[in-house]
This record gives C-alpha cells, structure tokens and sequence, in this order.
C-alpha cells in the first residue's frame, strides 16, 4: 500500500487491485465506478481498436470524512478523486471520455474545476470551440492548452473549455477535483468528433506525442502551458487542495462564481 500524502486525508493506493484505500472509516464516499476501454469506443483516436475489457478509469465521487461533510455542504463544492489505470490502447495513452460543463444557470459562462495531480502525470488537454453544443459540422478550435502536471501540482479549467485528462506516465495515475455541485456535463459533441481535439500517444522512449484530431476545424495550433501557484486560485505546490480548501473554504467561491476570479484563472494560461 502506499500512502498519497497528497490526497489530504488518509488514503492508500493498493498496486494489486488499482483501488484507493481509505485507512479509517470516517472517510466515505457517494459512489464508485470503473470505465473499460469498451466505455471508450467512440472516443479513442483508434477507431479499429477492440478490446473489450482494458480498464481505463476509476471516479471516487464526493469523498469527504464525516467532520467535513458539512463544510462541503455549506461551500456547494464537491471533492472527486479519479484514478487512470497505466498504458495505452492502440498507442493512445489512457484518458476520460472528455466533456464541458453546461452553463451556469442565468449566466453565459460555465463552472470552472480545479485539479490536483496525487501520484503519477497527468496531460490536461483544454479546448474552447466555437460552439460546443453543435449539432452538425465541425466544431472550430479557437484555443487549445496541454498542461503536464506532476504529483503535487493543480491546474484550473476555466470557464467554457472543455476538457479531458490523459495519464503520460509509467504508472498508474491518482488525481482529484474541486467542482461546483452545481456543474453538469455536456459530452454529446465530444463523442461526435471522436473525442477531444488531441490525442496523445505513447513514443518509444516512453515519452508523448501529440496529434490533432482531423475532425475538428483548427484556428489555433495546441499551446503548453505549465501549472503555476496562484494564492487567488487556492493552488500551492505540493499543498494538498483538501487540506487549502478546509483552512479557508471561502477562498474557493470562485469556483461556483468564476467571474470573481476570471483575471486570475486565465493569467495561469500564459503559454510557455
Ligand atoms: O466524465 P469524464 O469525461 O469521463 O471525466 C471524468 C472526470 O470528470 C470529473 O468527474 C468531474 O468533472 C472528474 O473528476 C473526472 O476526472
């Protein structure tokens, strides 16, 4: 077992079963669920590719410990934590489906999510489309961010861009999110393009390779950025997000009202 210190609260990751352990039982969570390869197709750049039952992805949802729930409760906000097993399917590194989050009732942005990477590295893939609800044609990419980020660092997705997580490491890979309960997802128009506009797949020196995906229009070439502390934002390197968010839970309103921190979020997108 080993523990994820970054995790906030106590808990393990078991190598053997590729679960997250708590160590007591004041730690719950509201649900759990695995995602194989066959939840997938559709999405990988590999439209030929078969295999069934490679295990893709666990989500821990609402993960709280029984003195904290009310915390959560009060702020709106909601701790996930999601675990990409290691490897590739048809030389594609592992990702999540990808999606956007739907508008903010009576406004015209959507929720922004912070991420924090536990153990492993992550590549947070970003897009903002012309229109991401479209029905038919291609959606235009007008600004698309790739983000590595290591054990300890956060990255926030800001309102209006969709986007996925792609684990580019030897190993399998733990990371959480800070979400407004608020937030839903759209996934419609992702699935229709074959995924997100990127896809990263795996070079022989264990490295990643980027690739546009020819079903979208592209106005912009794929930008990195690299994660940046933000005292705004609540992001510490190597401070766990649980641990910033419960010293000061109001410091993280911006995530259910992102006009409030819109400078502050994008000034971390500065590309590299
Ligand atoms: O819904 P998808 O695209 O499979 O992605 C799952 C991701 O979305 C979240 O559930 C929350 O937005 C993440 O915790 C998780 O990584």
């Amino acid at each position: 077992m080993n523990e994820l210190k970054m995790f906030g609260m106590p808990i393990q990751f078991c190598e053997e079963s590729q679960k997250l352990v708590p160590a007591n039982d004041t730690i719950h969570y509201e649900d759990y669920s695995r995602k194989y390869s066959k939840g997938m197709f559709g999405l990988l750049a590999d439209a030929a590719y078969k295999v069934e039952d490679n295990p893709y992805y666990d989500f821990y949802k609402a993960i709280v410990e029984d003195n904290t729930k009310e915390i959560f409760q009060s702020t709106d906000l909601r701790y996930d934590s999601t675990v990409i097993i290691e490897g590739t399917a048809g030389g594609e590194y592992k990702k999540t489906a990808g999606h956007f989050h739907m508008p903010i009732p009576g406004q015209s942005i959507s929720y922004p999510e912070l991420y924090q990477v536990i153990k492993g590295t992550a590549l947070f893939v970003m897009q903002k489309v012309d229109d991401y609800r479209k029905e038919d044609g291609s959606m235009q990419v007008q600004d698309v961010i790739l983000t590595k980020v290591e054990a300890g660092e956060s990255v926030v997705i800001p309102p209006d861009y969709g986007h996925c997580t792609i684990n580019i490491g030897a190993e399998t890979m733990v990371f959480i999110n800070l979400v407004s309960c608020h937030s839903t997802n759209y996934y419609d128009s992702v699935k229709r393009h074959a995924g997100m506009c990127c896809y990263a797949f795996r070079t022989p020196d264990g490295g990643f390779r980027i690739e546009k995906n020819p079903r979208y229009e592209f106005v912009c070439e794929p930008r990195l950025t690299a994660p940046t502390d933000s005292a705004v934002c609540g992001l510490e390197k190597n401070v766990p997000v649980y641990r910033s968010f419960l010293k000061d839970p109001q410091k993280y309103n911006y995530l259910n009202d992102p006009a409030t921190a819109a400078d502050a979020m994008f000034s971390l997108l500065k590309t590299l």
